[in-house]
């Protein structure tokens, strides 16, 4: 079942120690079928270079398995809270990217702070409010998606527009159009992330860039008056 599916979803996690996005096996990648209401994604803990198509885990989005041998990521709820939430998307990624995660555990979001940024990001990418006790000890993986959704909604931010969002301490989740568009979003956070630190560290005034610049880089490439096409 959704042999296409798990192909794809298994490149797309193979695209994490190619991007050098993951140490060891500290990421996932998952992707869905709208039509069937399943999900696919990287089991718990597979090394990449042993993972194969075959290993990939299906479930429903009430996080039954439908398919597969192995243990789902133990960050399977926070995906699923994400495909409920944001209905447009196809693809999560979850990374401990170094330069990311350097901002989350800051408790910083990553601002718009120039065109590299804004041909992907409308906006600043979000970091979430920390996470209270109650929502750690219960249900935390699902806790973490709803505090995604919650950063979304009170910030008002369209994630179609900022496809990522950082998770107070902990790290990066991204997500897009495909498994592989998602871990697109994943590389390029990483990229803007370690430019914005560096940005910071030389000038930590003024960073943020004008809004005519961020509107000009980001509705060139997206939206109806995209010049070639959507990204
Ligand atoms: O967030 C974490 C650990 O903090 C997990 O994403 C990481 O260890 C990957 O877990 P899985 O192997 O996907 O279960």
């Amino acid at each position: 079942m959704l042999e296409k599916l798990k192909q794809e979803v298994y490149e797309a996690n193979m695209l994490l120690p190619k991007y050098n996005l993951v140490t060891f096996t500290w990421g996932n990648v998952s992707g869905i079928d709208r039509e069937k209401n399943l999900v696919v994604i990287k089991p718990s803990g597979v090394a990449y270079e042993e993972l194969t198509p075959e290993q990939m885990v299906v479930l429903d989005l009430e996080g039954n398995i439908v398919e597969g041998d192995l243990n789902p990521s133990s960050d399977t709820a926070t995906h699923l809270v994400l495909y409920k939430h944001f209905p447009e998307i196809q693809g999560v990624v979850h990374t401990h990217s170094p330069w990311a995660v350097t901002f989350a555990q800051a408790g910083l979001d990553v601002p718009a702070a120039g065109t590299t940024h804004a041909d992907t990001f409308y906006g600043p990418v979000p970091v979430t409010r920390k996470m209270k006790e109650s929502e750690v000890v219960h249900d935390y993986e699902k806790q973490t998606g709803d505090v995604i959704v919650e950063t979304f909604e009170e910030r008002k931010i369209n994630p179609s527009e900022v496809p990522a969002v950082l998770v107070n301490d902990h790290g990066p989740f991204t997500w897009g159009k495909s498994a592989e568009d998602a871990v697109h979003h994943a590389v390029v956070l990483e990229e803007v992330s370690k430019m914005t630190y560096h940005t910071l560290q030389l000038n930590p005034h003024q960073i943020d860039m004008d809004s005519y610049l961020l509107d000009k880089h980001y509705l060139r490439k997206h939206g109806k008056n995209a010049y070639y096409g959507q990204q």
